[in-house]
């Protein structure tokens, strides 16, 4: 069996800033429909990050010792008997949660929304920093040859952005505000731009993510001043000449103020899409909403053809997710790669699987001076 002599060994969290390394055993294959992947490398996302800081998002708490990790690429090395699509050697990224497949959610084609959703490392669910993981063939995406299993790794934020940014309904030719330039909102913002947006402006408050914001996709970026919203909106639509304002704005930061400036930010009959996730209320600007006429819309993770889509994007080369990637740790230096996505210098850190070989491609120094700075600042910007 391809597992034999292979380590499974799991990077868990048991409560805030207490992780460790557990040797679990390789699991199996239950259903004639599952396969069993081989992990290479899994992207830390903010919310593993909020998980090991504070042990809850909003009403998920960390109750038991839970495996961290949902952005992750792998190898098949087994398949269940009912499976055609997949082959033991198939490279594929991993969709990391499974819903019920028979609730009103799952039968009208939005099974993002499942209330029975099983989500990896979003508790009690366990995560795929592990070394094997079992998932049903279908949440399994082969990737094509020309795309790299580090890339793989990236197209769980990269459907993120999809899902958000097909809210957004942009038409090509069209002018698009992200507020926020982290991961999802830079992919947001290259997404936007894929789907033919002709201006897209990044905005966020820290000078160096706009510099690498401008490198990435956007064609116009704005540093939010603390000033009222009405005045930064009035500036982003100066800074790009946005006429009567954005056709759509999207939020990926989770922030009051700048929740507040998208809603004056986006024009007469635009859309406004809530990307970000922030406190749970925040003071909202109900009569730009109103008078405006503008459609507002959620987004929660990635749905139907969200996926397939991001593969694509990287496949064509209209997003290049490899400009993210900061570096590659090997699984023993996870907790530093934590630490070093919380210092808020790094875009994207890539843990490699516990059987991957890896020569450590970033410097995994941390420093706790800025490290308890970025922690005295609140949380991951997640939730
Ligand atoms: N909807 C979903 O399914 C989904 C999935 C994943 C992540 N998220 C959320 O999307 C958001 C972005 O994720 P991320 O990983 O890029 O997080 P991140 O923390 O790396 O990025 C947030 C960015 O917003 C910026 N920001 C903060 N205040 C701002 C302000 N007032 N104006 C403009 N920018 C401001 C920050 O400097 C940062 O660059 C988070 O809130 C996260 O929880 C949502
Ligand atoms: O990309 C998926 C997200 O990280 C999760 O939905 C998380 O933020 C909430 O559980």
């Amino acid at each position: 069996m391809a597992t034999d002599g292979k380590s499974n060994l799991s990077f868990v969290l048991n409560k805030p800033l207490d992780v460790c390394f557990q040797d679990k055993p390789v699991p199996k294959i239950n259903s004639p429909h599952d396969v069993l992947v081989a992990i290479n490398y899994t992207g830390i996302c903010g919310s593993d990050v909020h998980y090991w800081l504070h042990g809850a998002i909003g009403h998920f708490v960390v109750k038991d010792p839970m495996v961290l990790g949902h952005e992750s690429a792998g190898t098949i090395v087994a398949v269940g008997d009912a499976v055609k699509t997949l082959s033991v050697g198939d490279r594929v990224a991993l969709e990391p949660g499974y819903p019920c497949r028979r609730c009103v959610q799952c039968l009208s084609g939005h099974y993002n929304l499942c209330p029975d959703m099983k989500f990896a490392a979003t508790p009690p669910y366990d995560g795929t920093l592990t070394g094997f993981w079992t998932a049903p063939a279908d949440f399994c995406y082969k990737l094509p040859e020309t795309v790299s299993l580090q890339e793989g790794a990236l197209i769980e934020p990269l459907a993120v952005a999809v899902h958000i940014t097909k809210q957004a309904k942009i038409q090509p030719g069209q002018t698009v505000v992200v507020m926020g330039a982290g991961p999802v909102g830079l992919l947001c913002a290259a997404v936007a731009k894929a789907y033919g947006a002709f201006k897209v402006v990044s905005v966020d408050i820290i000078p160096s993510k706009l510099e690498f914001a401008k490198s990435f996709a956007a064609t116009h970026t704005y540093l939010s001043q603390r000033v009222s919203p009405e005045e930064n909106a009035r500036n982003i639509i100066a800074a790009a000449d946005l006429g009567d304002g954005a056709d759509a704005v999207i939020d990926a930061s989770g922030a009051e103020p700048s929740i507040q400036a998208a809603l004056h930010v986006v024009r007469q009959g635009g859309h406004y899409v809530q990307g970000g996730m922030g406190k749970d209320n925040i003071t909202f600007p109900i009569m730009a909403l109103c008078i405006k006429e503008v459609t507002a819309s959620g987004s929660f993770r990635y749905g139907s053809g969200d996926y397939k889509l991001a593969i694509q994007l990287v496949e064509q080369g209209k997003v290049d997710v490899k400009k993210l990637v900061n570096g590659v740790v090997a699984f023993k230096d996870a907790e530093e790669a934590f630490k070093k996505v919380k210092e808020g210098e790094v875009i994207k850190i890539l843990i490699a699987g516990p059987n991957e070989k890896v020569e450590t491609s970033l410097d995994t120094t941390v420093d706790e001076k800025k490290l308890e700075e970025a922690k005295a600042s609140g949380g991951s910007g997640c939730c």
